[in-house]
């Protein structure tokens, strides 16, 4: 039987082409692979630049393209593509194995030597170049070869380098890029994740270069995996990580670990992996915890997905916080009596009432919610002495007294009247965990988790045992949004040294994001350990259209664009579950959905229907989270909805809050933008909102 190699570029053309073609290379392989001499079904080309290439036929009009060896039964798939362009194609490309990362590589040799006289034209009049300040010895060490090098050398901005990502070898492309975004050249070694080489590589031998590039080749274990793959192209991840990925997922930390990075970088394909491979290891229970109900959810689905043994899956249990803390508080106490939100209100206005205080509502349960329960403060003195960080209101020591009192007053109420809020509950079974010795868990991995309050933290930390990989925590603090702020070190939760950030995205194309990511220009955002964080490095390899960005007068106009774009893509074949539409609030998200109902296209809300209904779908920007499709709409965009006034605390009352409020507002609509994976629709009526009006291009 043939052993068959699919490169990854063709599996992301492949979701693309029309559903007969699909079918025949699904055919033509399932057999291939089953041939004892399969190399017989391969024809070979007049001239091709590498004389493995051949091609096989898929059906009159369609040929694939092939790298045979010259001996053996491995062959790998690079390419799909009508007839003549097959054969162009195989006469402008090679494929060689890099001597220093041992990996195989794809060029367009043609376009090369097409683009290098132009490059030094320009190169020759600019001041500087993209590398001056990066040595050949650099340069070699991280794998660029003597062509790359040369076209390297003349690059004089990051334009050219990514037009030249059509045609350079693919890893050599990749750590130029890192360059160009900032990283050092031992940054850039890091994340190419090469093993160290014992002895040099044998650059004949295309089986073991294959094996060696998991990024670019997916391996296939057999038929039943070959279908798995064409099936869900999208769905790599589950047979091949990164090798950063890779070395996150499996390592062994001696305490809490974490993982960061952007939009899309598979963070929370690491934390299924990791979950996934704890739970193989056997040591323990493994939690696997995230704050909302529908992201536990799809990590529970994506659990099942990777896991194969129901063994293995019986040691991992998947609950948001909330879940955990109430399943501990019930254990003990029997179900809690909740305090609704208005009624909470009530309570604070009653008790400003009461003591004639000069606050409002809002503030004092915010200053109970983010500094006294966040710091686990329990007197007046030590209320007092607490640094009150995150709120921009200052307190002299007469105002803390009145809100000490207050907050006592509230706190008292609640315990006679035996309810709770989900912080409380959080706080007592925080306490009963503390009473244990038992830990309930000897691993939690946690998603999401710049979303977490501080009383959760504490929460978590109590539930696990400290110990080598207690703790593994994924997030993204680009993508808060709520208003939740921790400093991990304070909750009792040590990453330092065992931190790595992620920047490659695999979901979103190249102009969605740096799109995106404008909005984020300039925006100080922390590190939930002390620091800032970066968005430096973040990049994508897949490149489409750029976003739409359209306003319109009054709302009905915007909603009538919003169906025809719908419909534009549905024309174009994307599916109705694969386009989402965003909004701000849920009364424009069912707005949404009623005007594209009226219009004649499938559509539910995203609070109600899942990818099997077949529907578009529409919510809220906050239920995005944690979803993807191949076409986001975006809509509602306009000066007074995004940031949604009643949203933003006013600046007269607590500036830092009023700024903490738009950043957030911000990072909720960054987080809209970004579950797109090929195209962005943006649109607004009036003037557009102030978060895109400095990136409308
Ligand atoms: N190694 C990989 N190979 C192929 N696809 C991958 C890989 N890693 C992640 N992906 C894909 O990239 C997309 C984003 O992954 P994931 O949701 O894990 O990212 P994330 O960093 O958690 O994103 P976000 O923070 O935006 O929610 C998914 O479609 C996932 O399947």
């Amino acid at each position: 039987m043939a052993r068959l190699g699919i490169h990854r570029e063709f599996l992301r053309e492949f979701a693309r082409l029309e559903r007969s073609v699909q079918d025949r290379v699904i055919d033509v392989f399932t057999k291939f692979e089953h041939h004892t001499h399969a190399g017989l079904h391969l024809e070979k080309l007049n001239n091709p630049r590498d004389p493995r290439f051949r091609t096989i036929r898929i059906d009159k009009f369609w040929r694939g393209v092939v790298l045979a060896p010259d001996s053996g039964d491995f062959y790998t798939l690079l390419r799909v593509l009508p007839h003549d362009d097959a054969y162009d194609w195989a006469q402008r490309h090679r494929v060689t194995v890099n001597p220093v990362t041992g990996r195989i590589e794809l060029r367009d040799v043609v376009a090369i030597d097409e683009a290098l006289p132009r490059l030094v034209e320009t190169a020759d009049k600019a001041p500087r170049r993209l590398f001056d300040d990066i040595s050949d010895a650099d340069l070699k060490r991280l794998g660029i070869d003597e062509q790359t090098l040369a076209l390297a050398r003349v690059l004089t901005d990051v334009a050219q380098l990514e037009a030249a990502q059509a045609f350079l070898p693919q890893n050599q492309w990749d750590a130029l890029y890192g360059l160009a975004a900032g990283l050092t050249p031992e940054e850039v070694w890091a994340e190419l994740g090469v093993a160290e080489a014992t002895e040099p590589y044998d650059t004949e031998d295309i089986a073991a270069a294959v094996a060696r590039t998991p990024e670019r080749v997916v391996l296939v274990d057999g038929p039943e995996e070959l279908m798995e793959i064409f099936r869900h192209p999208f769905a790599l991840w589950r047979i091949y990580l990164h090798p950063t990925q890779h070395r996150i997922a499996h390592a062994t930390y001696s305490g809490a670990a974490r993982v960061t990075g952007g939009p899309g970088t598979g963070k929370t394909v690491v934390a299924l992996h990791r979950a996934h491979q704890l739970a193989v290891r056997g040591a323990g229970p493994v939690l696997v915890t995230t704050f909302t109900s529908t992201l536990s959810a799809s990590l529970e689905a994506g659990l099942k997905l990777l896991a194969d043994s129901a063994e293995v899956l019986d040691r991992i249990q998947v609950r948001h916080v909330d879940q955990l803390s109430y399943q501990i508080f019930a254990e003990r106490h029997g179900r809690p009596a909740i305090l609704r939100d208005a009624e909470e209100k009530a309570i604070w206005r009653r008790i400003i009432r009461h003591l004639g205080l000069p606050f409002t509502e809002t503030f004092l349960a915010e200053e109970w919610r983010h500094v006294i329960l966040a710091q686990q403060i329990g007197s007046a003195a030590e209320y007092l002495e607490a640094k009150r960080a995150g709120r921009g209101r200052r307190l002299g020591t007469r105002q803390k007294a009145q809100l000490w009192q207050a907050v006592w007053e509230f706190q008292e109420e609640l315990k006679r009247r035996r309810l709770w809020t989900h912080e409380t509950i959080c706080v007592e079974a925080t306490r009963l965990l503390n009473e244990r010795a038992d830990k309930p868990y000897r691993h939690i991995v946690v998603d999401e988790a710049q979303d977490l309050h501080p009383v959760q933290w504490r929460l978590l930390r109590a539930a696990v045992a400290e110990g080598p990989d207690d703790l593994f925590i994924a997030g993204d603090t680009h993508q808060r949004i709520y208003n939740n702020r921790v400093s991990l070190r304070d909750v009792g939760v040590r990453v330092a040294g065992r931190s790595t950030r992620l920047t490659i995205n695999y979901r979103t194309t190249a102009e969605i994001l740096a799109w995106s990511l404008g909005m984020l220009q300039g925006e100080p955002i922390d590190d939930m350990d002390g620091g800032l964080d970066t968005v430096a490095g973040y990049r994508s390899e897949v490149h489409g259209p750029p976003p739409r960005l359209v306003g319109f007068a009054v709302q009905k106009d915007e909603l009538d664009a919003l169906c025809r774009k719908v419909r534009e893509w549905l024309d174009a074949g994307v599916a109705p579950e694969e386009i989402g539409v965003a909004a701000r609030s849920n009364m424009l998200a069912d707005a949404a959905v009623a005007a594209l109902k009226a219009a004649g296209i499938p559509a539910g809300s995203l609070a109600r229907s899942s990818d099997a209904d077949r529907v578009v779908r529409a919510g809220t920007m906050h239920r995005m989270k944690g979803l993807e499709f191949r076409c986001v709409a975006v809509v509602g965009v306009g000066e007074h909805q995004v940031p949604a006034p009643n949203a933003v605390t006013p600046a007269e009352e607590d500036e830092l809050t009023h700024t903490q409020d738009l950043q957030r507002e911000r990072c909720l609509l960054f987080v809209a933008c970004t579950r797109a994976r090929e195209e962005l629709y943006v649109s607004w009526h009036g003037r557009p909102s102030p978060f895109i009006s400095g990136v409308l291009g």
